[in-house]
């Protein structure tokens, strides 16, 4: 008689059938489950009013990682024609209209059903905080205006203000930090050099700066879980358009009819204005009595001159505290990698002396070579370069080196340690990025839940699981196994 072989039973096959699809059920639910979702987007549109033009960026971020950050990206930016916003006080309305041109770009580049979604800001900086001082009005007139505009577009407006000195100092260093990827991993932080058209901000992390010396340069935040405690100052008048004003202001005090710059080239002639010269909170308290309509300003081209020339600007007679920059602002120890961005970033790259590794003799030797170019020769040499960036260059390189070297303090030993950055990952280095990041709350200040497992490793684990039940329950019908194996005994 033929004796039945145990697997065959049907409870047997059964249980293994079941046994199977259960198993086969549970890798195929958690494969599906964790298949990484078609990306959706959120957008965020920040304006940058600055004293010299208005730019438009747009930020994109995967909407599932709003509270977990690293990953926003600017994906578009578009500079307004003209001149910044603070230059409309006499006609604010055109402000408004100035932004039209960027705003239909932007409403093109946010997918429309994101549109009421997007958080819309304009910050103002250096530009309207001058109007703002010499005439308040006016800038309210302004910012009414460009509201006004602003509030025609789709996206979710968030109003248009002045941010202090202190804050796009501030929001500049997040900005750097996030795109380094310092701030979530706890690195050492990079300080932030920004040089505008009408204010500088330096901003860094010092050990032998807690905030209590010069509690108004401080700065608290707890990012990711750590505190960092923020060193941060805004001249205003030094960026570098209200600076040329200044050191021209310096050689017009007596109000000539001609000066000579060091700071322009040799063959430079060009008149100016004396009431345009002076037309700025930067320097209006100077202008002198009586002068003639117009100077004719003459370029002699020596950077050592230069040099003189801009030292001037800089008081560094009176400090209170430990040490200063200038002006009486105190200045902690420079310590840890600078970026340097906007104005120095172009100034020097145009220069060619964006590589810091140039030793700063070698950097003023050359700054001497081209400020001593005849500036007929300079034109012919870059045809395409807009004369008045053209122009200033000489002198923009020389309040650069300047700033850094005589007044904060950078030597040969530290001046390594900077960066001319005009963009990190594809995202230009400026306040706008940090702004944004803070007012859409998305850099926690505890560091987010370690990640869950990234899903090739979820679905690695589910299987050797799954694989591991199989041959648990294949283990478990091995009392069935001497049956099985025995040969069928024919009696
Ligand atoms: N060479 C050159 N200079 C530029 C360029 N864009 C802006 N600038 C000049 O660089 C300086 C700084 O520009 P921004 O960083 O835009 O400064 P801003 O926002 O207008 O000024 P603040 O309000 O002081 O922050 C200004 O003098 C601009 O005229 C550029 O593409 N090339």
């Amino acid at each position: 008689m033929k004796e039945k072989n145990p697997w065959h039973t049907p409870v047997t096959i059964i249980i293994t059938v079941i046994g199977v699809i259960a198993i086969v059920a549970l890798v195929t639910v958690a494969v599906l489950q964790n298949r990484p979702l078609p990306q959706k987007y959120k957008y965020g549109i920040v304006l940058d009013a600055g004293s010299s033009h208005t730019a438009l960026y747009i930020y994109e971020w995967p909407a599932e990682k709003d509270n977990n950050t690293g990953r926003v990206e600017q994906t578009y930016s578009c500079k307004v024609k003209g001149p910044g916003i603070s230059s409309y006080a006499s006609a604010p309305l055109k402000a408004g209209e100035s932004l039209s041109v960027c705003m239909q770009e932007a409403k093109q580049r946010v997918p429309g059903r994101r549109h009421s979604q997007t958080p819309l800001y304009l910050g103002a900086t250096a530009g309207m905080r001058l109007l703002n001082s010499e005439n308040s009005s006016a800038s309210d007139k302004v910012f009414q205006a460009v509201e006004e505009a602003l509030q025609k577009f789709p996206f979710s407006f968030q109003g248009a203000r002045i941010l202090s000195g202190q804050e796009e100092g501030a929001f500049g260093w997040i900005t750097v930090n996030y795109l380094d990827d310092r701030l979530k991993q706890g690195l050492e932080t990079k300080g932030a050099l920004d040089l505008g058209g009408a204010s500088t901000q330096i901003s860094f992390v010092s050990d032998n700066y807690d905030g209590s010396e010069s509690p108004d340069n401080a700065v608290t935040f707890r990012l990711y879980g750590n505190d960092y405690n923020l060193y941060t100052h805004s001249f205003l008048c030094y960026g570098k358009d209200q600076a040329l004003r200044m050191t021209l202001a310096q050689q017009t005090q007596s109000g000539p009819g001609t000066i000579n710059d060091p700071c322009f080239h040799p063959g430079y002639t060009e008149s100016r204005n004396y009431s345009v010269l002076y037309d700025s909170p930067c320097v209006s308290d100077r202008k002198p009595q009586g002068p003639p309509a117009n100077f004719t300003h003459i370029g002699t081209g020596d950077f050592q001159q230069c040099q003189e020339v801009v030292k001037r600007i800089f008081n560094s007679t009176h400090c209170k505290y430990s040490q200063c920059s200038f002006n009486g602002v105190f200045q902690p120890l420079l310590q840890g990698p600078f970026g340097a961005f906007s104005a120095y970033y172009f100034v020097m790259n145009f220069l060619n002396l964006t590589d810091t590794s140039i030793p700063l003799e070698a950097v003023r030797e050359k700054l001497g070579h081209y400020c001593a170019t005849p500036w007929n020769q300079l034109k012919q040499q870059h045809p395409k370069v807009k004369l008045k960036y053209l122009s200033e260059y000489c002198f923009s390189g020389t309040y650069i080196l300047t700033l850094l070297t005589e007044v904060y303090n950078f030597t040969s030993e530290n001046y390594p340690n900077i960066k001319f950055i005009r963009e990190i990952k594809g995202s230009d280095a400026g306040w706008t990025l940090g702004y944004m990041l803070n007012l859409t709350n998305m850099i926690p200040a505890e560091a987010p839940d370690s990640p869950p497992l990234p899903h090739a490793g979820y679905v690695s684990i589910v299987t050797v699981i799954a694989i591991l039940l199989l041959v648990l329950f294949i283990l478990s019908l091995r009392p069935l196994w001497p049956l099985c194996s025995k040969r069928p005994q024919i009696v």
